[in-house]
């Protein structure tokens, strides 16, 4: 007998060998979707009926800083230079432990709520983090924020807890964890030290998430440090690989690129926090063009100010459309793609696709609602019209998080009452 039967539901496999199934069934077992079909096994211990429904890969966020969520609307209307060295930095020097937790709950709860599955992120007091995710049931690719300034004794000490929270926290919760090593950007760690990130991520296996050209300020800075871009000087350090996530890269020139592609790096893209901060627009149309692997993140609730991804899908096509001036510009089945196979590639992940052998990590939409009626083509709605409250649905591993909306796997209202707390009590201590 299968665990779980999702049956009667639309398929949107991401699989291009297999395309989409109209009126199909999948089956889950052990962790792992075992058949897809319009005929398949009729028992289970739970049978899930999606009538009017669309089964779909969970979304995958590459990047994110979970506890963020306590700095929800904290700072807006900010360039990234004054809102991270003013308002950012400052409240994270009054974060205790007990925070981070509290509000990576909340960023899991959210995530959970909103068809999220997998995501990375890079933040401080990181066992909290992934103590959140080992409790929330979500899969994670984690890694502590390297912020050397400079300062080598600072940079000594991020990176013996960076290294230790790898050693402690790689493949746990059942393999649900991964780590990374994760430096801050080449604009706030030395070429040394960069250097020295990536020969321990090399000897324990793992691999880098790094912020990259987010701002023109920053590649103006690179420029007058070491007469070279950002790229260029990771390409020449020998940093680069398809073992690195590079968040934004929005100021890259064609050169750049073609670095970039050549290396295997996967980018995130996070086009809400670009927007919202002032920061460019990405070449994402140029690097997709290229066949480079280009993925979906949110950044933090800073400067976002949620982690809804069904947000992040529909901007990122709507804006590159317009930067290009080309209505054609990451059409929705591609931007899918960004938010799944492509994610799941950048984590190492066995996810991101309906296929037999796949983790099951897998979200169900609702479709019926009015602002998604009616449906003449399903991609076409989850970018364009869906959000991530219409997700009714959400299995990581094989393990049904949420069900007909109702979250199984944390306590709602005390994960956001607490978090609520936690936030109010941090802007105090910032304000004293
Ligand atoms: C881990 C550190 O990174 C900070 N951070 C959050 N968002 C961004 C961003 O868009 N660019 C650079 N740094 C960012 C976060 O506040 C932590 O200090
Ligand atoms: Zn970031």
């Amino acid at each position: 007998m299968a665990d779980i039967i999702i049956k009667n539901a639309y398929v949107l496999t991401m699989d291009p060998d297999a395309g989409d199934l109209k009126n199909g069934t999948v089956v889950i077992e052990d962790g792992k979707i075992t058949e897809i079909g319009d005929k398949t096994k009729e028992s289970a211990d739970t049978v899930i009926d999606a009538k009017g429904s669309v089964v779909m890969p969970g979304l995958v966020n590459t990047h994110t800083h979970a506890a963020m969520t306590l700095l929800r609307g904290y700072a807006d209307d900010l360039q990234l230079a004054e809102w991270l060295e003013k308002q950012i930095w400052p409240a994270e020097a009054q974060l205790k432990a007990e925070d981070v937790y509290k509000g990576s709950l909340l960023a899991c709860l959210e995530m959970i709520k909103s068809g999220t599955t997998s995501f990375a992120d890079m933040y401080f007091f990181m066992d909290e983090t992934a103590k959140a995710v080992e409790a929330s049931g979500l899969r994670a690719s984690l890694s502590h924020g390297l912020i050397e300034l400079w300062n080598k004794e600072k940079g000594e000490a991020d990176l013996k807890e960076g290294k230790r929270f790898v050693q402690t926290w790689q493949g746990a919760a059942g393999g649900r964890i991964k780590t990374m090593y994760g430096p801050h950007a080449p604009n706030t760690c030395s070429e040394e030290f960069l250097a020295k990130v990536k020969e321990e991520a090399r000897r324990d296996g793992v691999g880098i998430h790094i912020h990259v050209l987010e701002t023109e300020a920053e590649l103006n800075a690179m420029k007058k440090r070491y007469g070279k871009c950002s790229v260029h000087l990771l390409e020449d350090l020998g940093f680069l690989g398809p073992d690195v996530l590079a968040a934004h890269c929005v100021w890259l020139s064609d050169g750049d690129i073609d670095i970039l592609r050549k290396r295997g790096v996967n980018v995130s893209h996070n086009p809400i926090s670009n927007m919202k901060l002032a920061s460019g627009i990405a070449p994402v149309y140029k690097m997709l063009e290229k066949g480079m692997n280009v993925t979906l993140g949110t950044d933090g609730c800073a400067s976002n100010n949620n982690l809804d991804l069904f947000e992040e899908m529909k901007t990122a096509a709507l804006l590159h459309k317009v930067s290009t001036g080309n209505p054609t510009a990451l059409p929705a089945r591609q931007v899918l793609e960004m938010a799944t196979v492509n994610g799941a590639k950048a984590l190492g992940t066995e996810t991101g696709m309906l296929k037999v052998g796949k983790k099951a990590d897998i979200i169900i939409v609702d479709m019926k609602k009015p602002h998604l009626t009616p449906c003449f083509d399903v991609p076409s709605h989850l970018v364009y019209s869906a959000k991530g409250s219409d997700v009714r649905t959400t299995i990581v591993d094989g393990k049904v998080l949420m069900d007909n909306y109702r979250v199984f796997a944390l306590d709602e209202e005390k994960v956001t009452e607490d978090a609520r707390k936690a936030a109010e009590e941090l802007v105090a201590r910032v304000n004293a």
